[in-house]
């Protein structure tokens, strides 16, 4: 389900605003809080080499009246037009104030001797892949050593879903007005973003709610459950766990650490004997059952709040016939890895699911669970596969990635702002999956569970990172560490 686009409702709100205000009242607003951060990025405005890349829109428009600004306090400021028309009354303000404009040609020398580069050749109003000049102007952010700073949005990234559809501006900075755009948060998009500044523009009372949203620590310290007085074992959450195999052992072992760090009330797991041996060896407190090789199916634990399966389980019969008993609880169920290819093969079992599932795919795996998608496809607009598969499947699904998102039929996209490329090794999914697991236990819904292990998994990872790589296993004892970062932020 997808609510209007944003680049539809920003246009409405904007209208409904204009009509009630001065006519240039918001293009002032933009401009204004655009030259600030510019000013704020350069060590001295005053002699800084400024050269604005603008198309003929209003984009243009707002990039023209902050090079104004900044010229107005001493910075050259160069116009470099990519349209025949540029915005008329930025050209003038930019004229009035002391800046100058340059040919096309003369773009390449201009920044490379750059301080700050603006782009403001495109924003909400492009359409498809830049066409020239504007591409080959977008391409030389590429390579320059000047700061990049992009206006409303990085000139070639789709405003609704981060795609990328040919040449587009790297930018350091965004700096966004009115309200977040759905592209800035997701990849393609917030890799060529960088940081993204939101400037208010008033539009907020005008706008729907967003259909993607970033939360924030405040937002999921708001959602982690807070064990009090009466809390016991019980009531914290048990976790059934159905993971690692002889082959895989340490994916048992990666997603028990998780669940347990995370602060379940108690984990179950169940698996081969080895396995078993081995969580119990260096999870003390884990409780294990030995799967019985004629009844695996009936030597799963009963008894628990809500399961994780798959990470490094296997494909074999067995394992199929794990899952579906599983499904076929009243518990939620987190599905990841194996369980995910399995899956794949009986899309019904979660489909005819009353209760709440959790699919925890990458793209690799998202793509078999989406027929005729493959990984491509959904790294270009990750946005729009995440929403399939959560309506084809009528759950939940996190998409992993460098921008993990979480997405539910009727709820919004959820942008996990914490991700980082520390996490992109072997083992980080199991923990993952354990870490979401114990929230699932301990009663919060599954995409608040999947919004909040994303990010706490993230910041686990950044504060594991003291300048050297990081594995899997450092993550243990990160985790209640995030947790006390957005718990009890300051202390
Ligand atoms: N409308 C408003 O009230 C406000 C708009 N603002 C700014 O205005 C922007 C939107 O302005 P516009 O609606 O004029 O649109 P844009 O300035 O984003 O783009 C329109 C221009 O881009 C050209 N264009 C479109 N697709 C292209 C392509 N593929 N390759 C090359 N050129 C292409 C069009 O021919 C047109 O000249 C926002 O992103 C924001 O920066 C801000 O000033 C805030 C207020
Ligand atoms: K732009």
């Amino acid at each position: 389900m997808r609510t209007a686009h944003v680049v539809e409702t920003v246009r409405t709100a904007e209208h409904a605003l204009m009509a009630r205000l001065p006519d240039g009242t918001l293009m002032h607003r933009a401009a204004f809080g655009l030259a600030s951060v510019c000013a704020q990025i350069l060590p001295r405005v005053s002699g800084a080499r400024v050269v604005l890349l603008v198309g003929s829109g209003d984009n243009g428009g707002d990039a023209l009246f902050a090079g104004a600004e900044l010229a107005r306090r001493g910075a050259a400021v160069t116009a470099v037009a990519a349209g025949r028309t540029p915005h008329p009354g930025g050209l003038a303000a930019l004229r009035a104030a002391g800046g100058r404009t340059a040919a096309v040609a003369e773009a390449a020398d201009l920044v490379a001797a750059a301080d700050l580069v603006v782009d403001g050749l495109v924003g909400i109003g492009v359409r498809g892949a830049l066409r020239e000049p504007h591409a080959s102007l977008a391409a030389l952010t590429e390579t320059t050593d000047a700061a990049v700073v992009a206006v409303d949005l990085p000139s070639g990234v789709d405003a609704d879903t981060g795609a990328v559809p040919g040449a587009s501006v790297r930018a350091d900075v965004t700096v966004t007005f009115g309200t977040h755009k759905p592209g800035l948060l997701v990849d393609p998009g917030a890799q060529r973003a960088g940081v993204v500044e939101f400037v208010d523009i008033g539009l907020a009372p005008d706008l729907p709610a967003p259909d993607v949203v970033a939360p924030q620590a405040a937002d999921v310290a708001a959602l982690l459950p807070r064990p009090t007085a009466e809390s016991d074992k019980y009531r914290r959450g048990v976790l059934g766990l159905a993971a690692g195999s002889d082959r895989y052992r340490g994916a048992a072992v990666l997603a028990a650490g998780g669940a347990l760090r995370t602060g379940v009330g108690m984990l179950r797991y169940a698996g081969q004997p080895e396995v078993a041996r081995e969580v119990v060896a260096r999870w003390p407190e884990a409780v294990v059952s030995v799967l019985d090789p004629m009844d695996p199916v009936a030597s799963l634990p009963r008894r628990v709040a809500a399961w994780v399966i798959g990470p490094g389980r296997g494909l074999h019969p067995t394992a199929a016939a794990e899952l579906e008993a599983v499904l076929a609880t009243e518990e939620p169920v987190l599905v990841d890895a194996d369980a995910i290819t399995l899956l794949a093969r009986d899309p019904d079992l979660v489909r005819k699911r009353d209760a709440p599932t959790l699919l925890t795919p990458h793209a690799g795996e998202l793509s078999r669970l989406l027929p005729g998608a493959d990984r491509a496809d959904i790294e270009a607009n990750r946005l729009e596969h995440a929403r399939r598969a959560a309506a084809e499947y009528g759950c939940t699904v996190l998409l992993k990635g460098s921008t993990t998102l979480v997405a539910e039929p009727g709820r919004p996209v959820a942008a996990n702002p914490t991700g980082t490329p520390l996490l992109a090794t072997a083992g980080s999914g199991d923990v993952l999956a354990g870490m979401i697991g114990a929230l699932l236990a301990a009663g919060l819904p599954s995409w608040e569970a999947a919004v909040c292990g994303a990010y706490l998994h993230g910041l686990a990872a950044r504060l594991a990172h003291d300048g050297a790589p990081i594995s899997a296993s450092d993550l243990f004892d990160a985790v209640p560490r995030a947790i006390a970062a957005v718990t009890r932020p300051g202390e």
